[in-house]
């Protein structure tokens, strides 16, 4: 392990969260198997990929996360793909970072764990808790969950703790928390254990279609991009693919401080106190991450984009309407970030993309009901006239 700021180095250990020295970001360098190939692999989902996966687990959490659907694009563009990590069990791909965390948690003896969250977190860690039958702890920014992840934590059974403020006042909670009482695990990003479990999002699109050109990613507290990144780097470890395709960030807007930083070519993150947009997952002004992301941009000579919450909500009808997958829009900012790559010409239409859609529409019904359709109240002798009016006003009859 090597932390990310002081440079210092240790020997790998689960108990190692931040770096002992300076309390850094610590990066787990994984020496893959060389006789590693996918042929030999057995079973589905993230403990597919185990012998990847640093670390020692006398026991396994899992409710069967990962071996989500890539989606080939029928109507925007064939050479796009969608790993859709909406139909993990608690319908993000946070469940595959909690299944590799609290695994970890409980084969080191923790009773107790905790995360802050804009809500996908909280529902995984508490799903994820249940399941080993232990404690969770999860602290939010009180209002600025959407509906269907704060139902969840609260049917999931585990102590929710709302704070004033963003999700990054919650976030300076739990890393302090851990920082002076070490009892309680931390289950958010900045523990590189979790990014373990998320890394395998890449093993399993190189098994489906090989490496693709550019990797699109919505980005907020900016370890997914990072772990997507490192897995594809282990699989060249490890002798098993040759590239690694450029990493894509998108942040929206009001919530863009890697972004920005991409932009104005600044080495640091132009963090924000007051983040504001639509997709409440990437609602996040400080994402604790960033260095880790700026690294994996940088390394597969990727880049970093801003879209707007109009562009953001564009795409997320865009995917279902023309792609029937229904995405929260923090995951359609993926589809935004593509049209304005392909725009500005930093993929190119005959390039194979994949896009990650990170959560499920159902997890924010608010979004969904902001798109526009015909509604109409009807008495049921008329439904028939209206049918036959628009099917005829399609066919141009
Ligand atoms: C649905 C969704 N998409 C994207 C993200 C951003 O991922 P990361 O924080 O790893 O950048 C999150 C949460 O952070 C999320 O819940
Ligand atoms: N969108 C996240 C924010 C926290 O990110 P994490 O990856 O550090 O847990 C959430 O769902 O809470």
């Amino acid at each position: 392990m090597k932390c990310l700021e002081c440079g210092y180095e240790k020997e790998i250990d689960q108990n190692a969260i931040l770096c002992p020295k300076c309390g850094g970001l610590m990066e787990i360098l994984v020496e893959p198997p060389k006789d590693f190939s996918f042929d030999s692999l057995k079973g589905r989902g993230v403990w597919r990929y185990q012998r990847m996966i640093a670390g020692e687990y006398k026991k396994i959490v899992s409710i069967n996360e990962g071996g989500t659907p890539l989606i080939r694009s029928c109507n925007i563009n064939k050479n796009m793909y969608m790993k859709y990590e909406g139909v993990n069990p608690t319908g993000s791909f946070k469940d595959r970072g909690m299944t590799v965390a609290v695994s970890s948690a409980v084969s080191n003896n923790y009773k107790t764990v905790i995360a802050a969250s804009t809500g996908n977190t909280a529902a995984a860690a508490a799903a994820y808790a249940s399941r080993a039958g232990i404690k969770s702890f999860i602290v939010l920014p009180k209002g600025k969950v959407a509906l269907g992840k704060l139902a969840q934590s609260i049917l999931y059974g585990t102590t929710i703790m709302e704070v004033e403020g963003s999700f990054d006042v919650a976030m300076g909670a739990v890393m302090k928390l851990y920082k002076d009482l070490k009892v309680v695990y931390p289950l958010n990003s900045f523990n590189p254990w979790r990014l373990e479990g998320q890394k395998t999002i890449a093993f399993e699109i190189t098994e489906e279609i090989g490496v693709p050109d550019a990797v699109i990613v919505p980005v907020g507290n900016a370890g997914n991009i990072y772990a997507i990144w490192k897995g594809f780097t282990e699989l060249v470890k490890a002798g098993v693919t040759e590239k690694i395709p450029r990493m894509i960030g998108v942040q929206a807007e009001g919530a863009s401080p890697i972004a920005k930083a991409f932009i104005e070519g600044s080495q640091s993150p132009l963090f924000t106190d007051n983040p504001e947009t639509v997709a409440t997952a990437i609602r996040i002004g400080k994402p604790v991450n960033w260095r880790k992301a700026m690294k994996a941009v940088r390394e597969s000579r990727g880049t970093m984009l801003v879209v707007s919450d109009n562009e953001i909500l564009k795409a997320q009808r865009d995917l279902a309407r023309k792609e029937g997958v229904g995405a929260e829009p923090a995951s359609s900012a993926s589809l935004a970030g593509y049209y304005k790559a392909l725009d500005r010409k930093i993929v190119y239409p005959d390039e194979k993309v994949v896009l990650i859609l990170t959560g499920h529409s159902l997890k924010d019904p608010e979004s969904m009901g902001k798109a526009e359709t015909k509604r109409i109240l009807i008495n049921p002798s008329f439904i028939e006239k209206i049918i036959l009016e628009e099917v005829n006003e399609n066919d141009g009859s």
